[in-house]
């Protein structure tokens, strides 16, 4: 690939065009940081430059500063490494240029793309142009200006909704809103800002400085109700996250004293930000996220994915109508098959519910509700399956079940049609036993909601022919899911990783900790709920068989609570039937119930495990590591046995999946910034104190003892080839 870089063309009509070149998104890099600053200066200088245009090559204006050197940042813990590009270049040499520039902006314009972009005197842009400051998902704020001159251009309200939730918006909304002069076809685009610079260079258009404004701030004591009100909502919505609060201090900055004085605080604070954990994490979070694309010997050996026009989904029971709902959505035809009428009716009931569920919500058009309906057809028979590309079967966890259905869809589809199931413990090997079509069998697991959650664990075994695993990634892709592939293991990569998760947790329970200072404790550390809570919202009838399935598979290190039984036994089912370990009200958050706790005391006298009989005393510190390191020593023989192509590949996977903080960086990141010999000697003493169930991991120990952080790539020799 050539070296990024910055071009500069002078025309006849006395206009320099300056070119960002740096694939496939034109970010900031160094050099380009470095070539703006050049070729702004020779434009300056040169008497034949009347006006300015700045551009990006490749239909796209640029995907803002480079992130890479955010992680060169973290690696070398050095801020220095940040060149000024707010003062030095956004301020003296664009806004303060003495020749007007006009961005050219088209495809994106995102964090530090934008805020160049609203460095220039004016902006045209292409149709359906995506114009945001993302910054705030990187744990940093917009760094060249942009807290200082979006609210100046848009409003206070809405550049704080667009920076504070990550939200972009279209060219066509930037027209409406100010941000943006003129929407012009791609092939105008450069013709109409070339004359647009000129005609501010000759005063027949307006020569706008953004930082010198202040029409669209409204009266101080307006902006500080607004600015107070975002306060507290990002109080409520981002509590761990420094940047949201850092980041409307920044604004107050500039709306009490002048657009200057913000810009040097954005930059102050910038700095601070960057070097914290959380922009760590979230960093590793961004490149892990795009690293699960690329999966050796599957995306690197020239295979073009093949089309999936038609997709045939088994079960209309909650997973099945969510996969149909996420296909539908991204326009792919779905057959929702069911064994009879009633359930088939259920299923489609459920489709629809869903699809108007994002009606209500705002996040879909009625015009786009209708059309996805009409992708969706109800079968009872296997007569539609003759043109299917991909069958998801989403029924019971039932062995004979699922591999009679197998061998009847070998006969019903065509002969390239993928093979896939939803089941989240069964072995494929066994599924796909009955059948001599092991090449298209694979595991296509995803989490409930299934048209809402992000992930989709793409199991495969050693027969799952690369083609198949590149079609569903490339499918995953197109229903807008991180598809992440994995290998074959009781529980895969997600629920195998986090099974201690729950046992843990009422582990404690027997040990005396109370059942809603645990939830609460987790809450704090950054999970959205609680085990408890999340073991009412799943209902106890999976909670009891899936710890079947992994005290089977692990019974070394399972534990057994009776806790389960007893709720079952005492009618309850959690939110399902409204009876759980907490009350469900409508229109009220779940509350504790009172009368679980003789059911608690009962579990306890059964397990008999409280040393002397009476409960331990633990902080809440305490409780949260005693709850996740056993996460992260099964994560440790995830890595060990190949489970994942890399230890990046698991953080995502528990982002995405298990809700884990991004913040954090993911279960891996976040143990390896507690430090492995933490983590390993913490597992240790409990371990002796209450048993195996906390046990490390051989590779948990030898990583800790020889000081190898757990995320090291794993040699080749000590992983089972056959998983990955
Ligand atoms: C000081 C400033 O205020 C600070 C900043 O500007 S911070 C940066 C703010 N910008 C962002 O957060 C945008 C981040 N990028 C994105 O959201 C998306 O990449 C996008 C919408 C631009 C493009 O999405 P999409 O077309 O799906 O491509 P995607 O796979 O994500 O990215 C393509 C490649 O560009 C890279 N890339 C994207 N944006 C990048 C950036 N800002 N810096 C460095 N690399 C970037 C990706 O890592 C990926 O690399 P790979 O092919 O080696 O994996």
């Amino acid at each position: 690939m050539a070296a990024p870089r910055v071009t500069m063309e002078v025309g006849n009509d006395g206009v320099a065009i300056i070119t960002l070149i740096n694939p496939p998104v034109n970010a900031l890099a160094i050099p380009i940081v470095a070539g703006l600053k050049d070729k702004f200066e020779e434009a300056t200088s040169r008497d034949d430059v009347k006006a300015i245009v700045l551009t990006g090559n490749g239909g796209r204006f640029s995907g803002g500063f480079d992130i890479n050197v955010f992680q060169k940042v973290h690696g070398a813990g050095d801020v220095s490494l940040m060149p000024d590009v707010s003062v030095e270049l956004v301020v003296n040499l664009i806004e303060d240029c003495k020749k007007p520039i006009v961005a050219a902006v088209e495809g994106l314009a995102l964090g530090g793309g934008l805020e160049l972009a609203m460095g220039c005197h004016a902006r045209i842009a292409a149709p359906k142009t995506q114009l945001g400051l993302p910054e705030l998902t990187l744990g940093v704020i917009p760094g060249f200006g942009g807290t200082q001159r979006l609210p100046r251009l848009v409003g206070l309200s809405k550049a704080i909704e667009m920076m504070l939730l990550s939200k972009s918006i279209t060219s066509e909304e930037g027209w409406k809103l100010g941000l943006i002069d003129a929407v012009v076809t791609s092939e105008e685009l450069l013709k109409v800002s070339r004359l647009w610079a000129l005609d501010i260079a000759a005063r027949r258009k307006p020569w706008i400085r953004s930082l010198h404004r202040t029409d669209k701030l409204g009266s101080l004591s307006e902006a500080r109700e607004v600015l107070k009100l975002a306060r507290l909502q990002a109080k409520k919505t981002a509590p761990n996250m420094p940047q949201h609060q850092a980041c409307l201090d920044v604004i107050e900055e500039g709306i009490v004293h002048g657009g200057y004085s913000g810009v040097l605080k954005e930059a102050k604070v910038f700095k601070e930000l960057v070097m914290l954990d959380t922009s760590r994490g979230l960093v590793h979070v961004f490149f892990a996220q795009r690293a699960t694309s690329k999966v050796p010997n599957v995306t690197d050996i020239g295979l073009k994915p093949r089309g999936v026009r038609k997709v045939a989904v088994i079960g209309g029971g909650l997973m099945g109508s969510g996969i149909a709902t996420a296909h539908i959505l991204n326009n792919i035809y779905v057959v929702l098959k069911e064994v009879n009428s009633e359930y088939l009716l259920k299923g489609i009931k459920t489709i629809e519910a869903n699809v108007r569920g994002l009606v209500t919500r705002g996040k879909l058009t009625q015009d786009k509700a209708n059309n996805a309906l009409k992708m969706l057809k109800g079968v009872l028979d296997y007569s539609e399956f003759k043109d299917v590309d991909m069958v998801i079967e989403a029924v019971i966890e039932s062995v004979p079940l699922k591999q009679k259905i197998f061998s009847e869809l070998e006969k019903a589809c065509p002969p390239h049609c993928i093979l896939a199931t939803n089941t989240s413990t069964i072995d494929l090997n066994i599924v796909g036993e009955k059948t001599s079509s092991q090449d298209r069998i694979i595991g296509a697991h995803f989490f409930s909601p299934a048209h809402v959650m992000p992930l989709l664990e793409i199991v495969r075994t050693e027969r799952t022919s690369a083609q198949v695993i590149l079609d569903l990634m490339t499918v995953g892709k197109i229903i807008k899911k991180v598809p992440v592939v994995v290998g074959n293991c009781t529980g895969f990569a997600v629920n195998r990783a986090f099974f201690p998760y729950s046992q843990s947790a009422r582990l404690l329970v027997s040990l005396g900790v109370d059942v809603f200072r645990i939830d609460s404790a987790i809450r704090s550390f950054g999970l959205p709920i609680g085990p408890f809570q999340l073991l009412d919202l799943a209902g106890y009838g999976v909670a009891a068989a899936t710890s079947k399935e992994f005290d089977k598979a692990f019974p070394d290190r399972s534990f057994q609570s009776p806790l389960v039984d007893l709720l079952l036994k005492s009618g309850r089912n959690g939110k399902a039937n409204g009876k759980g370990l907490y009350t469900y009200e409508k229109g009220s958050k779940p509350k504790p119930d009172p009368s679980v706790l003789p059911i608690i005391e009962e579990c306890r006298r059964l397990s008999n495990i409280m040393p002397g009989g009476k409960p331990i005393s633990v902080t809440e510190k305490e409780i949260v590591e005693m709850i996740l390191f056993p996460v992260v020593n099964e994560s440790c023989r995830v890595l060990e046995e190949g489970i994942v192509v890399r230890a990046s590949d698991l953080d995502v996977a528990s982002v995405l999946g298990m809700s884990f903080p991004s913040y954090r960086g993911g279960i891996v990141f976040w143990a390896d910034a507690v430090g492995a010999n933490y983590v390993y000697t913490s597992l240790k003493k409990w371990s002796q104190l209450y048993g195996n169930f906390f046990k490390p991991s051989r590779f948990l120990e030898e990583r800790a003892t020889k000081g190898i952080p757990l995320s090291a790539p794993v040699s080749s020799s000590s992983t089972s080839r056959a998983r990955l």
